[in-house]
């Protein structure tokens, strides 16, 4: 500043003047929250006309293969510009080497292939890459016989995962497994199949949170996964070590990185977008969710204000969506304006 006098001293600045009307404070608004900003995660089981509620994720539901594809475009409707999957793979799919992810009929892809059959490039259609829902013991990736995830053999088998996910048309690949190198590998076996426009969203600082609980109940891996994932998933307490985690994804090939969970890691997301200004993306995860739920359950807040301020608190942090199982109701809320 140049003046002799502080600028922004009392009472010739007065901060509360832009904020004494509606319209100014429309006017003076910082960031916004559209319903393009948001990715809702939706949960898919088999069978048909299905909706089985998930009790740790109330109002939140598996859908059959019919519901995903009624979901995503009632979505898309709303202006949500994608949506990502999760399968809730039966008992007797799963295994020690999670073979059925490179399955090409198996629930994820027939649900990419009907979501794209009816609605196209009205929405995109994110898919996760990692091996937990089809694993018998619940970890992202293959063990070996002491537990331990192994990474260079788990890499292959993400990249024949991501490959067989391309295959059925999905539109951004999403690798939720923190293993190293993997960004790297996935580009490179989709560039040399012909999928040049698919991109990678790559969960890039993903933390090994105590938020994902009801997200495990959902996909079913909760009742299967003994131990922990902080062997690949980062610390809590690491921030600086994200910012290394990015660098390496940016550099391997993603084309936008995520942050996970949401809430409790706004200052990463922060440096995230300040240090490489890419599209960074937040998972607000389901004990985030839950979280609210119960809030308002008690009667202790105002729902809909609780999530439209959480909401919008990515985009001030800098995110340029938010991954939400409130999308929808968020879009409604929005719409309404
Ligand atoms: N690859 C697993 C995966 N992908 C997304 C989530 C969590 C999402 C949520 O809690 O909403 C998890 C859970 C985990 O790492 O155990
Ligand atoms: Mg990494």
């Amino acid at each position: 500043m140049t003046h002799n006098s502080p600028p922004t001293a009392y009472p010739a600045t007065r901060l509360r003047r832009t904020r004494a009307t509606r319209w100014s404070r429309d006017m003076v608004r910082e960031t916004s929250l559209s319903p393009a900003n948001l990715i809702w995660p939706l949960f898919v089981t088999e069978g048909e006309g299905v909706e089985d509620p998930i009790g740790s994720l109330p109002g939140v539901s598996r859908w059959s293969v019919d519901g995903i594809v009624a979901r995503a475009s009632e979505a898309a409707d709303l202006g949500i510009a994608c949506i990502a999957l999760f399968p809730n793979t039966q008992a007797e799919r799963r295994s020690q080497d999670g073979a059925e992810a490179l399955n090409p009929d198996n629930l994820m892809c027939r649900a990419i292939r009907a979501i794209k059959a009816e609605l196209g490039d009205q929405i995109g259609v994110l898919t996760d890459v990692a091996l937990d829902p089809y694993t018998a013991h619940g970890q992202d990736g293959l063990v070996d016989d002491e537990g331990y995830v192994l990474n260079d053999a788990t890499v292959e088998v993400l990249v024949g995962q991501a490959l067989n996910q391309a295959a059925a048309g999905a539109d951004i690949i999403a690798p939720s497994d923190m293993m190293d190198g993997r960004i790297g590998a996935i580009r490179a076996a989709l560039e040399a199949h012909g999928y040049h426009n698919v991109q990678i969203m790559s969960y890039a600082a993903k933390y090994a949170s105590a938020f994902y609980g009801p997200f495990r109940d959902a996909v079913g891996s909760s009742g299967l996964l003994k131990g922990d994932k902080k062997s690949y998933q980062m610390d809590p307490a690491n921030g600086d070590e994200a910012l290394r985690e990015v660098a390496m994804d940016i550099a391997e090939g993603a084309d936008s990185v995520m942050v996970k969970p949401g809430m409790p890691y706004l200052d990463i997301a922060a440096r995230v977008k300040q240090t490489f200004g890419l599209p960074v993306y937040a998972y607000m995860v389901s004990g985030e969710y839950a979280m609210i739920e119960a809030m308002a359950a008690a009667g202790a807040g105002d729902r809909d204000a609780v999530v439209l301020e959480s909401l919008l608190a990515f985009r001030r942090a800098g995110c340029s969506g938010i991954l939400t199982y409130h999308a929808l109701h968020a879009a409604k809320l929005l719409a309404r304006g």
